[in-house]
């Protein structure tokens, strides 16, 4: 079977096939890090992710690169209302993005290039850009000249008219044209900039995706993944400077996550309206909030509420009871067991295979998690039946097979989706962030009392524990060491 992946280039389903077979090549846009990142970001985080399970699942190499961007207007502005220097706010929040993805299992990129780290790269191509005649300067600030490049508006399938005539495009004097794009941008009084050819400025953020990619990845390479909100302007700008820079396709397929939507609106920063992963795990496990996130085809929305992540908390538990009774009975002292008769689970062992190859058909069908979970459900169900029958005697023979369902869901779960099955019910997570909560209450009296000692002692205890308190404007913060 063939992995057949919806490319938003060509907005068809498309059969996988790599530029090496040794090894794919996959580039995400990561986060821009000035703050913690909600459970939207966290879902573009968790499709590449998914994909380089699966592609590892079926034999492939992968060579995956997230960027963090650590210098735009987000982040000059939240260094200055932050009165700190811009490199210690990216440094907080790159170790936090670090924290948050572990506790998501979400496995480690190969590389993540910090666009500061990479201004030459990107100067270079802003250069051989303007040489190749699809850039131009004005006053210290560099542009892209949309027009030149013919096949503007290819990924996001608009024509260059309805980009005109609508709001999309960010109105700027200095501009030949309003569709033109910043390449490189001229430094304000007390921003953080760097020489250039074109004096001193900062790298416009769309520059600095086409040249991180490229610099590891090469000139043409497999995947690049992001958020659907990313098409346009941000992929779309992407593809005309690689393009134009190469002189030829440089991504092969695009992939786009579609949004988490809190009661119809995208989950969002600027709207407020989000939940950082570290505010959903003060109440559900981490295995939850995963599951949660996978829940759904990467492309369709989903609508986050409480009633969505309980419903997720009771699919996931269904499971981990089906596999935390395998545990236990394959657990059991094999000396003790009769030999039992090899026929027995025959039918139970077909249901397994036949199980497998539908979690793989969906997933090879353009990575439907929700399908595979649905194959992990069935398989869950054939198990019950068969071990919850009053009839059923566990034995030496029948062991065998059910290990291989243990094994099966193991490796589907564990390895392909990053969910453990194993895991206990989170009450005991849930009672330890209650806990928590009741001591930091207590904590706050003590302060409002001017109790110092008592508030001190409750900080230092916990802290002995490994919980470590963050005191900010909005309250009080807690972690894990
Ligand atoms: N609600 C959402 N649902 C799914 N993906 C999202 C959502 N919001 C942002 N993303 C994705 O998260 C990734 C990280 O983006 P980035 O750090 O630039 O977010 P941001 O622009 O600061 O967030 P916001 O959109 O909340 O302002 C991008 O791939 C983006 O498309
Ligand atoms: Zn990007």
């Amino acid at each position: 079977m063939t992995l057949q992946i919806y490319n938003t280039l060509t907005q068809k389903k498309e059969e996988f096939e790599p530029l090496d077979q040794d090894e794919v090549k996959l580039y995400s846009c990561g986060p821009t890090v000035y703050d913690y990142f909600h459970i939207g970001n966290a879902r573009a985080f968790i499709l590449p992710d998914i994909l380089k399970r699966y592609l590892e699942y079926k034999g492939y190499n992968v060579l995956h690169v997230t960027n963090f961007t650590d210098v735009d207007d987000k982040m000059i502005k939240r260094a200055n209302e932050e009165e700190i220097e811009i490199e210690e706010l990216a440094d907080r929040f790159i170790t936090a993005y670090f924290e948050d993805t572990e506790r998501l299992n979400i496995k480690q990129a190969d590389v993540y290039p910090k666009a500061t780290e990479h201004i030459s790269d990107i100067i270079e191509l802003v250069k051989k850009l303007e040489d190749k005649g699809y850039a131009y300067e004005v006053d210290g600030d560099v542009f892209f000249a949309v027009r030149k490049f013919a096949d503007y508006g290819k990924l996001s399938n608009q024509e260059l008219e309805e980009l005109t005539s609508g709001s999309r495009v960010e109105v700027n004097d200095k501009k030949e044209d309003p569709l033109d794009f910043v390449l490189w941008k001229k430094s304000k009084e007390g921003e953080p900039s760097w020489e250039s050819p074109w004096g001193t400025g900062r790298p416009g953020w769309h520059i600095e995706c086409s040249a991180m990619s490229m610099c590891y990845l090469g000139e043409e390479f497999d995947f690049h993944t992001g958020g659907v909100d990313l098409v346009f302007p941000h992929h779309e700008n992407e593809i005309a400077q690689n393009e134009a820079g190469v002189g030829s396709q440089v991504v092969n397929y695009w992939l786009h996550n579609g949004y988490i939507n809190v009661d119809g609106e995208k989950m969002s920063k600027s709207l407020g309206n989000f939940f950082t992963t570290r505010d959903i795990l003060q109440d559900y496990s981490a295995e939850v909030l995963r599951f949660f996130l996978i829940s759904k085809h990467y492309r369709s929305p989903i609508n986050f509420s409480d009633a969505e992540l309980d419903n997720a908390a009771k699919s996931l538990q269904r499971l981990q009871n089906t596999v935390n009774k395998l545990k236990d009975l394959l657990d059991r002292d094999r000396a003790d067991l009769k030999p039992g008769n090899k026929e027995e689970l025959q039918e139970l062992e077909k249901k397994i295979k036949a199980k497998r190859e539908k979690f793989e058909e969906a997933m090879d069908d353009d990575l439907n998690t929700a399908l595979a979970i649905g194959a992990l459900h069935e398989l869950a169900k054939e198990l019950n039946i068969v071990v919850n029958d009053a009839d059923f005697e566990l034995n030496q023979a029948n062991i065998i097979v059910l290990e291989k369902a243990y094994d099966t869901f193991k490796e589907l779960s564990q390895q392909v989706l990053g969910i453990n099955l194993e895991t206990e019910d989170d009450i005991s997570d849930n009672l330890t962030s209650d806990l928590i909560g009741l001591l930091l209450e207590v904590r706050n009296k003590a302060r409002q009392n001017q109790d110092w000692e008592l508030a001190d002692q409750i900080r230092d205890e916990l802290s002995e524990l490994g919980i470590i308190l963050e005191d900010t404007p909005q309250g009080t913060d807690w972690k894990l060491e």
